[in-house]
């Protein structure tokens, strides 16, 4: 089913811009009308890293004309490998600057409008109000309800992308189209009703993922935005786009919108009420009652001097463990404690140190151990990236 085009033609392509965008021109389904609706469209990419990256590349190369950019964050190094608006030279910069400067270096007569910030609950409405479109980028289930939840009641279509290692997943919700459309509502909660328990899945931060994969998924989601701007071909609205890039396999799962869901409405759903603007995602940030014993690094490093019958588990993942080890350290994954599979393992009779990349991981399984009746447990804080700054800084970070 196509849709009518959600962007109303703007004003004749200049003889600049007829040059600039004859290939689109030259596309039956584009067209000069196409190419003005591109011209007048407003789209708001939320997420500058690995899918923002090539959405909004292809975006200000379609000619849409009015991009909004929101990250709080700044490049690091280890976003380069994926997110190909952002250079060796943007590091440290914030993540919406360099992301404007890649859009403007491919036209300057584009208009960008940069939000520094990290979406809220207070924020979101404000934001994303008065544009055409969103396209998620994020990488967290708290921003990526609170996005369309505020798409839902702010009526605005939602193009959606998910990356993990060598699989992916790509969505269009419309979650409240137009009453008079034949458009079946359905949104981001129809896919996941509720966000898998924190730390139950790795982030792309703990499992990895693929960089040139980003390029795919980003591909999809800026072609999607173009054909729903347009109103041509079939929009992925109620179905899923699955992709396993080891196995170079695309297939579709059908999606169906709950109509007993009741609409959000003020964004302060169980699942994004933790999120205001000093709290990080939930995805990132150790549970609140991480009442765990915590050990620096420089006196675990003491204590390892002089072993005395503790042992020290790593809970992350094995990948991570060839990149940087604490020495004497075994390998216990958090997925194995969280699910019970990985307890009989463990030994009842000494102390338990507990680390991981940054001690989120730690303090979480920690808790899980202490509810499995395991009693002398405690946690690195700043994990082995703690170790790497105040014991060894010869060791890499990642
Ligand atoms: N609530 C939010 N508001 C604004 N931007 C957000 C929010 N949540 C996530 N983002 C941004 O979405 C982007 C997601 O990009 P990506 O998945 O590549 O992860 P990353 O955080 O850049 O990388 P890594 O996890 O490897 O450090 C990030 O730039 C992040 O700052």
């Amino acid at each position: 089913m196509s849709l009518p085009p959600l962007v109303a033609p703007g004003p004749a392509l200049t003889a600049a811009e007829v040059e600039r965008y004859s290939r689109h021109l030259l596309l039956p389904q584009v067209g000069v009308l196409g190419q003005r609706r591109l011209r007048a469209a407003r789209v708001c990419v939320v997420g500058a890293g690995g899918l923002g990256a090539p959405v909004l590349l292809y975006l200000a190369a379609a000619g849409v004309g009015r991009i909004g950019i929101v990250d709080f964050d700044d490049v690091e190094v280890t976003n380069l490998q994926r997110q190909i608006l952002h250079g060796q030279a943007d590091v440290g910069r914030a993540k919406v600057d360099s992301a404007r400067d890649a859009v403007l270096a491919i036209d300057p007569a584009l208009d960008v409008v940069v939000h520094p910030v990290r979406l809220t609950p207070a924020t979101v409405d404000a934001v994303l109000g008065g544009y055409d479109l969103v396209i998620d980028g994020t990488d967290n289930f708290p921003t990526r309800y609170l996005v369309n939840d505020a798409c839902v009641r702010l009526g605005i279509p939602e193009v959606w992308g998910s990356v993990f290692r060598f699989d992916a997943q790509v969505a269009v919700f419309w979650g409240r189209p137009p009453a008079a459309s034949a458009i079946a509502p359905v949104q981001l909660r129809d896919l996941f009703p509720a966000a898998p328990p924190a730390g139950s899945v790795p982030s792309c931060a703990e499992g990895g993922v693929l960089g040139a994969l980003c390029g795919q998924v980003g591909s999809v989601m800026a072609t999607e935005a173009v054909k729903l701007i347009l109103g041509v071909g079939e929009p992925l609205l109620g179905r899923v786009l699955v992709l396993d890039a080891l196995a170079s396999r695309w297939s579709e799962v059908p999606l169906r919108g709950d109509p007993g869901r009741e609409w959000p409405t003020d964004g302060r759903t169980d699942d994004v009420a933790a999120m205001s603007d000093d709290v990080t995602p939930a995805d990132d940030v150790a549970p609140a009652d991480a009442a765990l014993p915590a050990i620096s690094a420089r006196e675990l490093a003491a204590l390892l001097a002089a072993p005395d019958g503790f042992a020290l588990i790593d809970v992350r993942e094995p990948a991570e463990r060839d990149i940087v080890a604490i020495p004497g350290a075994r390998s216990v994954p958090l997925g194995g404690i969280l699910d019970g599979s990985a307890l009989a393992g463990l030994p009842r009779d000494r102390p338990l140190v507990l680390h991981c990349k940054s001690g989120v991981r730690s303090a979480q399984a920690g808790l899980a151990l202490r509810a499995a009746g395991f009693g002398d447990v405690s946690h690195l804080a700043g994990g082995v990236l703690a170790w790497v700054d105040d014991v060894d800084p010869s060791l890499a970070r990642y």
